[in-house]
């Protein structure tokens, strides 16, 4: 009874703001982007500049814990400078709570492209996109920082090119994995992922990678499931990416080896008839 009222409780006081709302007398609303674990994103225009933008407001059932997180999260965009990353345009800061206002990144999330639309991508064109997608990884890596939460629906693909999303469980080389992300959402990762280096963030793009290359995967009539090893037809400079992704053969230790490596299997491919 009390975890039904409870949950009761949080949807209200978690209801969205409308459009037309006004934040800060600056920012009014159009739509609601989506609600996090922590944070609710709206799209809104400046109405200073006529920009749009992504504004990131604290969840209200989750108080200071959530200011907390976005205040790490505003501070990590910070120290990122990449034409595919979204800016921090600013941090407001009033009595009644902080929110993080952000360049909107129009586009599709790689989720929405493979799921909805229906997009597919050949052995080739997922390597292309993925020696695109590395750049901003190792950008987010020179800076000092794991990524930690590289998945489809964070990259979004604006002109054909992916944008790398949510820094919202960043953390720097060598930083402890706080209570605080424990709590929330650690706990229910596989052992691969959770240590704060380069190899977790791999492991993360090579599952990225496997939803790419299954997009164009046709199971047979009456073929049991099988492995993706056994399900996917691979090059195998492709397939050994993806096992050291997968840490079934010696791990990568930086994220330029795989991008090497990408190359080369790429070579490969163009010299195949
Ligand atoms: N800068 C941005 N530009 C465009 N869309 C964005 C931007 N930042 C977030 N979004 C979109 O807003 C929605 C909510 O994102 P947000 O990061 O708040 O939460 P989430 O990723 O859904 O959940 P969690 O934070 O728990 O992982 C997502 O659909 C995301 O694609």
């Amino acid at each position: 009874m009390f975890a039904w009222l409870r949950n009761v409780y949080q949807s209200w006081i978690d209801y969205p703001k409308q459009p037309g709302d006004l934040l800060s007398e600056r920012y009014r609303i159009f739509s609601l982007l989506g609600m996090g674990s922590y944070g609710l994103t709206y799209l809104c225009r400046d109405e200073h500049s006529g920009q749009e933008v992504a504004v990131k407001l604290p969840r209200p059932s989750k108080r200071a814990k959530a200011a907390q997180l976005l205040r790490r999260e505003g501070d990590i965009m910070c120290r990122m400078d990449h034409p595919c990353i979204p800016k921090l345009l600013e941090r407001v800061e009033h009595p009644n709570g902080m929110f993080l206002v952000m360049e909107y990144i129009s586009g599709r999330t790689l989720e929405e492209l493979i799921f909805e639309e229906e997009r597919t991508f050949t052995e080739r064109e997922c390597i292309v996109y993925m020696l695109e997608l590395m750049e901003r990884v190792l950008h987010v890596h020179d800076r000092g920082y794991m990524h930690r939460d590289i998945r489809i629906p964070n990259v979004i693909h604006r002109e054909g090119k992916p944008y790398l999303i949510d820094f919202g469980l960043a953390l720097a080389v060598g930083e402890r994995q706080e209570d605080i992300f424990a709590e929330a959402m650690l706990d229910k990762r596989a052992p691969e992922r959770q240590d704060v280096a380069v190899y977790s963030d791999l492991y993360d793009v090579g599952h990225l990678m496997l939803f790419m290359l299954y997009s164009s995967y046709e199971p047979q009539p009456d073929q049991p499931p099988g492995s993706w090893q056994e399900e996917l037809e691979l090059s195998p400079p492709v397939r050994r990416v993806l096992e050291r992704l997968f840490q079934l053969r010696p791990r990568y230790e930086h994220g330029r080896q795989f991008v090497l490596e990408l190359e080369e299997a790429l070579l490969q491919l163009k010299d195949q008839p």
